[in-house]
């Protein structure tokens, strides 16, 4: 499937943990400022597909990739990529809230110093603007030099998506995002991300397909290292063109 304005690319791709072959074969597109879903169950290759995106496997020595990793045109896993300066425009959120154990300014100012060289009052404005980008800003705008770790979980997930964006990403890679949060804070996160699509391309890995048919454009569905079907969000999940993907979609299998 062919998608339009395409930003990131799968060629040929396989990733390897030392000898077992984790993702086979991987061939897709990732549109620009849209939001992708990978779903499967569990070990079937989200969270490891995902990870490539950023060379997260960088730091593991027995892990490698094969064939390629185009973002837009580039070849991301060649040796002349600068791995820092790809993590700043791919940035990443975890499953658990990852707050730094600093103040909540110094959240978001920690990332953005790496990079850039502002004035204290650029650092003021970055911080509040990535703030309100991550809906967050009204309920800390009081209390920024308090520490991080004393908001609520759901907070805290948002304060990793705004310490994400502080640096000014094109991509924002999501690895199960809302598991460990409450209905309401998960429902918020979904709000935000369809917010941040207008500006951010946004991947998301989820366990919950009701999540990526609320929220995603595009989804593929994973099932042991092979992406079964990829395609626009609200045909795979009205229409699937395999029986496999169906067979999870309707609760038969997995
Ligand atoms: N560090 C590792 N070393 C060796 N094998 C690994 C490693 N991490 C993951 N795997 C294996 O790779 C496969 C894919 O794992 P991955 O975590 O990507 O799956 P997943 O679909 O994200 O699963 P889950 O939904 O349970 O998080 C699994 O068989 C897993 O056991």
């Amino acid at each position: 499937m062919q998608i339009t304005d395409a930003q990131i690319e799968f060629k040929d791709f396989n990733f390897y943990y030392g000898k077992f072959h984790a993702l086979k074969n991987i061939n897709f597109q990732m549109a620009r400022h849209k939001c992708t879903a990978f779903i499967g169950p569990s070990g079937c290759g989200k969270s490891t597909l995902l990870r490539t995106i950023n060379r997260m496997y960088d730091l593991y020595p027995e892990q490698r990739a094969e064939g390629q990793l185009l973002f837009d045109g580039r070849n991301l896993l060649g040796s002349d990529i600068d791995v820092s300066v790809l993590r700043a425009k791919i940035g990443m959120v975890f499953q658990k809230p990852t707050p730094f154990p600093m103040s909540i300014y110094d959240n978001i100012a920690f990332g953005v110093k790496l990079h850039e060289k502002l004035s204290s009052k650029d650092m003021d404005d970055r911080v509040e603007w990535a703030l309100r980008k991550a809906a967050l800003w009204d309920e800390v705008k009081d209390k920024l030099n308090q520490s991080g770790m004393s908001l609520s979980g759901g907070q805290q997930q948002r304060l990793c998506i705004a310490r994400g964006i502080a640096v000014k990403p094109e991509v924002i890679l999501l690895d199960e995002p809302t598991s460990a949060l409450d209905p309401i804070s998960t429902a918020r996160i979904e709000e935000l991300i369809d917010e941040l699509k207008t500006e951010f391309t946004i991947v998301i890995v989820t366990h919950n397909m009701q999540q990526a048919a609320r929220i995603s454009d595009y989804t593929a569905y994973m099932y042991l290292g092979e992406m079964v079907e990829f395609g626009v969000t609200d045909e795979l999940f009205v229409k699937p063109k395999k029986k496999e993907t169906e067979d999870y979609i309707t609760g038969r299998f997995g």
